[in-house]
Formats: C-alpha cells, sequence, structure tokens
C-alpha cells in the first residue's frame, strides 16, 4: 500500500511533468503559430469524431429571425411528431382537441422518438436549453430555448435533406390544419412580454356561432361580401402576381347595435381563421404594434373595434377640434382607466398606417385587417382609402330583408300573416337588428312566435309615437329614429 509520503512523491512528480510540458509549449509556441496547431488539432478531432460517430444531426429551433418569431417549421415539427411518432413516446403532453372533450397528445419535452422513412431509421428530440442561472426559481428560466434534434445516419443524408423533411413539413401543416381549434386573441399588456410568460398574445378557443345565415342584413350585400371572401381566400397566386401582400382591409361602419362585431365572428367562422382582437389603448408604442403584428398567424382576422375610440388618429389633422367637442363625439362609455390608458399610448397614425401597409405588413400573408367604427365620418382619409381598407361595408338599421332572416332564425317561420304590418312599420322607423333580435327572443317557456311578432309591432308602434312626439317639437318631418 502506498504511504503518504509516496503519495507526496508522486505528486511531486506530476508537478514538474506538468511544468516541462508547460515549458515545451512555450517553446514550441515560439516556433510555431499556436492557432495553427490548434486548427490542425480540431480539425483531426473532428475527422475522428466522424469516424466513430457517423450521424448527422439537424436542428429546429423554435424562434427564427433573432426570436422574433415562432417558426412555422417548428409548429409542423411538432403537428407531425404528434401524428406519426407519440404512440412510441413515453411521455406525451395533453391539450385540448378540436373536438372539446377529447385530448390531442404530443411529445413532451426532453422525450425521444424513432421514425421510419423509405427504409431510412431516424431519431427525433425535442429539447429545451437553458442558460446558467444564477437564482433558484420554479418557472423556466427566461431564455430557454426549445428545438427539435433530428438524428440520422450519414449515409441516409440525401434522403433526408431531399425529401424526408419536406414530407415532414408538409404532413405537418396538413394535421397542424385538421385538429387546429380557432382561437380568439387578445394582445398582452407589454409588460408580459418578457420573462417567464413571454406571450404577446393570449388566446381563448373561438366558439362564437355567428355565421353568415343567421347575419341579417341585405341579401345582395351579403352575397356580395361572401364571394368577395372567397376570392381573397383563393387568391395565393393572384395577389402573387400582381405584386400585392395577400391581405386585404375591411372598414365595417354603422350605429351601435347593427352587427358589426357578429359580421366579424361569422366572417372568421366562413373562412375558418384566427381572430386577433387587437386592443389600440394597451399598445404603448408603433415598435410594439410591430412586434403585435409579427406574432400573429397567417389565416387570421386583425380586428381592431371602434378605431375612433381607440386612439386619437384624427388629431393631427384636426387641430381645431376642442378636447370638450372630441368628448363629446363619442359616445362609447369609458371603462375606469381608459383615459389614462390613451394618454399612455404613443402609437401614431403613420403607425397604424404602417401596420396595415408597411413593408412589415407582408410577411406571413393571408391576413384580413377589420376596422370597426360607429362613426366613419370621424376617421382619418388616409386611414380608410382604398388600398388600406379595401372594402367599405356599411351596417345599418334593420330593413324588412334582415327582419326576415332574423324571424327565421330566432322563431323558426319564414312568412306570416304579421309579416306585412312589420313590414310597414319597418319603413317608417329605424330600428336596429340588436333591438329586433332581442324583442324576437323567447322570454319563456310558454312563448310563442306570433306573440313575439305582437311584441316587435308594439315596439316599432312605440318607438313611432316616441319620434313622432320628438319631431313635433323639433318640427321635423323625417324617418324617425327608434331609441
Ligand atoms: N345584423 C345582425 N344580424 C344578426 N344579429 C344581429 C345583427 N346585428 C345585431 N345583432 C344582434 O345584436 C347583438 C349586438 O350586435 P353587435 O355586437 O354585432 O353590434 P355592433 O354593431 O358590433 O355594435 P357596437 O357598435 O356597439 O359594437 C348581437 O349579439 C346579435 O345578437
Ligand atoms: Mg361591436
Amino acid at each position: 500500500m502506498a504511504t503518504l509520503s509516496d503519495q507526496w512523491a508522486s505528486l511531486g512528480s506530476l508537478g514538474s511533468l506538468m511544468a516541462s510540458i508547460m515549458f515545451l509549449w512555450a517553446v514550441v509556441g515560439r516556433y510555431v503559430p499556436l492557432h495553427h496547431l490548434e486548427h490542425s488539432l480540431t480539425k483531426h478531432s473532428r475527422r475522428l469524431f466522424a469516424f466513430v460517430y457517423p450521424y448527422v444531426q439537424v436542428t429546429i429551433p423554435e424562434f427564427s429571425g433573432e426570436r422574433m418569431k415562432r417558426s412555422e417549421a417548428y409548429t409542423s415539427v411538432e403537428a407531425y411528431l404528434s401524428n406519426s411518432c407519440s404512440q412510441n413516446a413515453s411521455r406525451l403532453k395533453a391539450e385540448f382537441g378540436k373536438e372539446s372533450g377529447s385530448l390531442t397528445l404530443s411529445m413532451d419535452e426532453h422525450e425521444e422518438v424513432t421514425d421510419e422513412f423509405e427504409g431510412a431509421k431516424l431519431w427525433w428530440a425535442s429539447v429545451s436549453r437553458s442558460p446558467p442561472s444564477q437564482s433558484i426559481s420554479w418557472h423556466p428560466p427566461p431564455d430557454s430555448r426549445r428545438y427539435y434534434r433530428l438524428t440520422f445516419h450519414r449515409r441516409h443524408r440525401e434522403l433526408v435533406v431531399g425529401s424526408y423533411l419536406a414530407h415532414v413539413l408538409r404532413e405537418g401543416r396538413e394535421v397542424g390544419l385538421r385538429k387546429r381549434q380557432r382561437k380568439l386573441y387578445t394582445n398582452n399588456p407589454s409588460d408580459n412580454w418578457y420573462g417567464y410568460k413571454r406571450t404577446v398574445w393570449s388566446h381563448i378557443v373561438f366558439e362564437h356561432p355567428s355565421t353568415f345565415d343567421t347575419l341579417a342584413m341585405d341579401p345582395g350585400k351579403k352575397r356580395e361580401l361572401m364571394d368577395d371572401l372567397i376570392a381573397f381566400r383563393n387568391g395565393k397566386e393572384y395577389y402573387a402576381k400582381i405584386g400585392k401582400a395577400w391581405k386585404r382591409g375591411y372598414l365595417l361602419y354603422g350605429p351601435p347595435g347593427t352587427g358589426k362585431s357578429t359580421m366579424i365572428a361569422a366572417i372568421a367562422n366562413f373562412l375558418d381563421y384566427d381572430v386577433y382582437d387587437l386592443e389600440l389603448t394597451s399598445v404603448k408604442n408603433n415598435s410594439e404594434l410591430r412586434k403585435l403584428f409579427i406574432e400573429t398567424t397567417s389565416k387570421s382576422i386583425i380586428v381592431i373595434e371602434d378605431i375612433d375610440c381607440s386612439l386619437d388618429l384624427t388629431g393631427k389633422r384636426m387641430r381645431t377640434k376642442t378636447k370638450k367637442e372630441d368628448e363629446g363625439g363619442d359616445d362609447k362609455p369609458k371603462l375606469p382607466g381608459e383615459e389614462e390608458d390613451k394618454e399612455k399610448s404613443k402609437v401614431t397614425l403613420s403607425g397604424l398606417l404602417n401596420f396595415i401597409d408597411g413593408l412589415w405588413s407582408a410577411c406571413g400573408g393571408e391576413r384580413l385587417i377589420i376596422f370597426t367604427t360607429n362613426h366613419v365620418e370621424k376617421l382619418d382619409p388616409a386611414l380608410i382609402r382604398r388600398g388600406r381598407m379595401d372594402k367599405h361595408v356599411e351596417l345599418s338599421y334593420c330593413n324588412f330583408e334582415a327582419f326576415m332572416v332574423l324571424a327565421n332564425s330566432y322563431l323558426g317561420i319564414d312568412p306570416h300573416p304579421l309579416f306585412d304590418t312589420i313590414k310597414g312599420l319597418m319603413e317608417e322607423v329605424k330600428m336596429t337588428p340588436a333591438d329586433v333580435a332581442e324583442t324576437l327572443m323567447h322570454k319563456s317557456a310558454k312563448d310563442d312566435a306570433v306573440s313575439r311578432l305582437e311584441d316587435l309591432i308594439q315596439a316599432l308602434e312605440m318607438a313611432r309615437g316616441a319620434a313622432a312626439k320628438v319631431d313635433e317639437g323639433s318640427g321635423v318631418d323625417e324617418t324617425v329614429e327608434s331609441e
């Protein structure tokens, strides 16, 4: 057994050996440039490594372009793996699938699965890397990077690069569309954009039941709008041919309760698109607006409701208006704190125009941008000119055609003897579809279609009477407007 003095002696000789190596390294370094030596050492070690480890690796990171946007390749690989390979993974993630009540399983982090393609074996791993952290936290560190790693033998290199990766992306995209649940997004305040919950948009599943069948409006206008939407959805090649970004702007305007928000839901259901409901008052400046835009996906509708109330976009051009006039003109009730938000937001008209049709707006493609307003006359002409807001759709008071749609969906009836009376009254009284719909709704189990129609006639007559009184007072003789 070696004694303590033996051990000291061997340590001493090790020390002198190290010193000699360092001395030699310094001498060699004088005559041979060290970086050459290092370079050739690395080259040889790589060759040696490739000889004993004949595998190639491809990584697909979650974020591309300096972390600005979640990579579509990553999403496609995720969908492909959840469909084709998750059955041989032992740790799985479960999320709600398209039909509520069903769960979709996908590969969990740090899990590995195998795949086969034309006789070649391939390994997929889901990896999450985080930089070393100074503090201990329960949450994943803010900068953890996730990616998929594909490993295969180098003899399959051509097969993988030439056809397998394309196959994965194609299948993944199809699976993604098949299993996709439509989402309704809203923007988070920018304080939440960093750190553990790094999301600029939050979402829930979009479940609005409105369709074009239940939307009460002039049938001709409805058909025209649907044709326009179909042309847009199928217009990829056409937009490329004419050199225009694949996006289209809609301006929906009309009094409150005429179906602007309902129409957006009907469009989303018709096109099968996601909806991004942009709350402009919580966007602090133009660069935040740009970031929000970049993070939207294609096949989506970006909505800014009540654009005239969201920001004082007209301010620059209409300086003569007093503050009081501005406040008086806005009939939307203000929520507590809304005024403060408005002051904080530095989004400008030019920022918004850039958002709609600047260079950045072309990224991704296949997006509708919809603005709604109750006061189209208040908007800056630059904002709503054709090319930006390509189609202007007016939603107005309920006419007889619109009433028939509501009667059909609310009462399940088409023609009825009381319709003639209603038709006559509707020509005289302006009532919003929201008011008509509310009157037609069943209020109790005993309610029937006739009692609802009679109620509507009564409401229309009352509105006519009330408006006639107002007219007597003002001496105006015009079509009357319901309360
Ligand atoms: N054209 C319509 N067709 C069918 N239902 C309608 C229509 N317009 C209004 N409604 C009914 O009235 C309700 C309110 O309509 P909606 O929220 O779409 O109005 P809006 O035009 O967006 O109003 P606001 O300007 O106040 O936002 C809807 O939930 C819907 O039930
Ligand atoms: Mg609305």
